[in-house]
């Protein structure tokens, strides 16, 4: 019997019947305005067992054949199944390590083996953005080689999504084009485009006004959008889902708790673990936890206001997103707002918020700890803090908390906190250099100081 032929292509999100193939330039239902997801033909990939599926994911992850090691063309069928593998743009992405929390999970009254980091930063331009990037630039390559016009891709970001973009384009060749809100991103943020050649674009502006006017750009013929509307990037994103399953021997997580802006990637990440669930592979499911900044917090809002439990059919109204160390989930009229309240529903999710001064706390702990969180996993620990003071998370149920981004691309938010000059911020668990002597003596009292032992 030859092998099932898989293939997958863009349906209406919002329940119309419109479909297009994926190399056409469409990010929008054209008869509702909804947003598109990939459709796969589950019929087909329901051909092959799970424990099929299982021994094949297994065997490719981080030692296939090139591009097959990487996170995500390890599950290509899942992903793109009809895209040329010359076409495939890819950075090794995914593979990311999942550690286990101990010391952190036992101070917030946890077991040790019950906080997990998936480390999504730790990936080649430092960000969660990779998984998703790769398959929409390998899709524009495909596009291009097609015959279909792409002369460039643009994205508005908060710094993450266009370090990915020009990264994946430059080695692609293909040209690029970012809008950045300016001084709203980091310096490591701001240099990524600028060193790997994209237009990079600084407008006065924040991230909500950067995606309002990339989107009239990208209505134009040649320039194609790369954000997070783009449901491409959800499908590379989803496999994030199944790499944590497979990490954890194909166990699901009691919770997972991700940081939240756009709410992509938590639509993504609902998406896997409900496809896995599909096709046999997961038993059950996780609860899902959205963190949001309280600076920036349109869905922690809306379903707060519907008494704490979200639905899909819940409006989530736009906020002025006020400025927040978490800068990159600073975005008040979050484009996936439906699509992350689908996720939630189905995984029986909650939403929390963070203060600056819990997420910078909770940074700090884990990094006591051994992590070296940044300012968005902050938000995501200080949720996780939340919930288990308050019960909702117990000893003996396991969390999965989605680490989005690199702590070292944040290096202003550690030193700000270290040093007591972050705005809003009474840091608990400073621990500043100390200036000594450059002479044996000043060294042992120094150590004698901190630790009661004179060497
Ligand atoms: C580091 C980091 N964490 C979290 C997010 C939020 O992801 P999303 O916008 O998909 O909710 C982003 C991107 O916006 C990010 O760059």
């Amino acid at each position: 019997m030859s092998p099932p032929s898989f293939r997958a292509r863009f349906r209406c999100s919002d329940g119309c019947d419109f479909q297009a193939e994926l190399t056409e330039v469409v990010y929008r239902c054209p008869r509702c305005q909804g947003l598109l997801e990939v459709e796969h033909d589950l019929e087909a990939l329901a051909q092959r067992s799970a424990a099929e599926w299982k021994a094949l994911f297994d065997g490719r992850f981080r030692a296939g054949p090139w591009p097959l090691g990487s996170g995500v063309w390890g599950k290509k069928e899942w992903v793109y199944p009809q895209l040329a593998l010359e076409n495939v743009v890819s950075m090794y992405e995914g593979g990311s390590p999942l550690l286990r929390l101990d010391r952190y999970a036992q101070e917030l009254g946890l077991g040790p083996d019950d906080v997990w980091l998936k480390e999504c930063g730790v990936t080649h331009t430092g960000s969660f953005k990779d998984l998703g990037m790769t398959v929409l630039v390998s899709a524009v390559k495909e596009m291009r080689a097609r015959g279909v016009r792409v002369d460039a891709v643009a994205c508005a970001s908060t710094g993450d999504t266009s370090a990915a973009l020009a990264a994946y384009c430059a080695a692609a060749g293909i040209p690029s084009v970012v809008l950045l809100p300016r001084g709203k991103i980091s310096i490591a943020q701001l240099v990524q485009p600028i060193a790997n050649g994209a237009l990079v674009l600084e407008l006065d502006t924040d991230f909500d006004g950067c995606m309002k006017v990339v989107q009239e750009l990208a209505s134009a013929p040649g320039l194609y959008l790369a954000n997070s509307m783009n449901s491409l990037r959800i499908e590379g994103q989803k496999t994030l889902a199944v790499e944590l399953a497979q990490q954890l021997g194909w166990e699901v997580p009691d919770w997972v708790v991700i940081p939240g802006g756009n709410l992509g990637n938590a639509s993504a990440v609902g998406r896997g673990f409900l496809m896995m669930k599909q096709l046999g592979l997961v038993s059950r499911l996780p609860r899902l936890v959205v963190a949001q900044a309280r600076s920036a917090n349109p869905l922690f809002r809306a379903v707060a206001a519907a008494g704490g439990k979200p639905t899909r059919d819940l409006e989530v109204a736009p906020v002025a997103a006020q400025k927040t160390l978490a800068s990159a989930i600073q975005i008040g009229a979050p484009v996936s707002a439906r699509r992350a309240l689908r996720a939630l529903e189905a995984l029986d999710g909650l939403v929390e918020d963070a203060t600056e001064q819990e997420l910078s706390d909770a940074a700090a702990r884990a990094d006591r700890a051994g992590a070296y969180a940044d300012p968005h996993t902050g938000v995501a620990l200080a949720v996780l803090e939340k919930l288990a003071a308050r019960g909702t998370i117990r000893k003996g149920e396991r969390v999965a908390v989605i680490s989005t981004a690199h702590g070292l691309k944040f290096s202003d938010f550690k030193v700000g906190y270290h040093a007591g000059s972050l705005p809003c911020v009474a840091p608990r668990l400073v621990n500043p250099s100390v200036q000594v002597a450059a002479s044996l003596g000043a060294v042992q009292d120094a150590v004698a100081k901190r630790f009661g032992v004179r060497a």
